[in-house]
């Protein structure tokens, strides 16, 4: 899909075709990260052996906040499948703006779940893709860009719901527009879920772990990611706030009309 092309950007059959491509580069992320062991000390706002002068928050914030002041300024958030951890931080582009179509609802960048994605990476997802439970203070560094890329990646998959839900809305407007009216959040998830497609999707992943999460080199077979805490992490995590974020971007798709 063409980000400069709106028909492009709203077709959910592309849509759902880019949301497959991310799993590959999801999955292959997931694998960099667990070569690593959980390393606590890079979440951990005060600890002693990485504190950071004039700075309230984690190692990985810092990184992370530095890396996107660093992205905005090349236009990574000009680009509406962008979205930042920290909003109030990024810079104006230095690049000359693209000046992409609007496709999806003026308030679309204050749907921003990056939050409540960072919060679950590191508490539920961590624990299950790391090594071991632990700190290594030599791959402090590496440990941080794993996470850095793997939290974009996450990001962007789960806010691409904002086009799969533009999508929906146009697809039956009279259905929608009740439905927010009615504030009927149950009836809109209701209606925003595609059980057949979530199955397929779940049953791609565990394929794909299949295949890319052993090395055909390694004689001994050795996992590098197992197909259930792939699944585990789609159904729990990843599929659930994708729902949310849709949610949260039509319940207030009246509010200009
Ligand atoms: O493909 C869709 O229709 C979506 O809404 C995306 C998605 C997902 O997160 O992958 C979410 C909800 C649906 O039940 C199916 C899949």
């Amino acid at each position: 899909m063409n980000f400069t092309i709106p028909e492009t950007v709203l077709d959910l059959q592309n849509i759902r075709n880019e949301l497959v491509r991310m799993e590959d580069s999801i999955i292959f992320k997931f694998i960099e990260r667990s070569h690593f062991p959980t390393c606590p000390a890079v979440y951990d706002p005060n600890h002693e052996l990485l504190t950071i002068p004039n700075f309230e928050g984690s190692f990985l914030d810092w990184a992370l906040m530095h890396a996107e002041i660093t992205q905005s300024q090349l236009r990574r958030f000009e680009s509406p499948d962008e979205t930042p951890f920290f909003p109030d931080h990024i810079l104006d582009p230095i690049l000359p703006s693209i000046h992409y179509p609007q496709v999806l609802a003026p308030y679309a960048s204050e749907v921003n779940y990056n939050n409540k994605i960072k919060h679950t990476y590191i508490e539920k997802i961590i624990p299950l893709i790391s090594k071991y439970q632990g700190d290594q203070e030599e791959n402090f560094g590496s440990v941080t860009g794993c996470d850095i890329e793997l939290l974009q990646s996450l990001s962007r998959r789960i806010h691409f719901g904002k086009f799969v839900a533009e999508a929906k809305y146009q697809s039956d407007i009279p259905l929608y527009t009740k439905l927010i009216k009615d504030k009927d959040i149950n009836g809109i998830m209701e209606n925003i879920t595609n059980s057949a497609v979530e199955e397929k999707i779940l049953e791609r992943l565990i394929l794909k772990a299949e295949v890319y999460g052993v090395d055909p080199a390694n004689k001994e077979g050795e996992r590098r990611i197992t197909p259930e805490y792939l699944v585990k992490i789609y159904k729990e995590i990843v599929i659930p706030i994708t729902k949310e974020v849709e949610v949260d971007y039509l319940l207030r798709r009246l509010e200009d009309e």
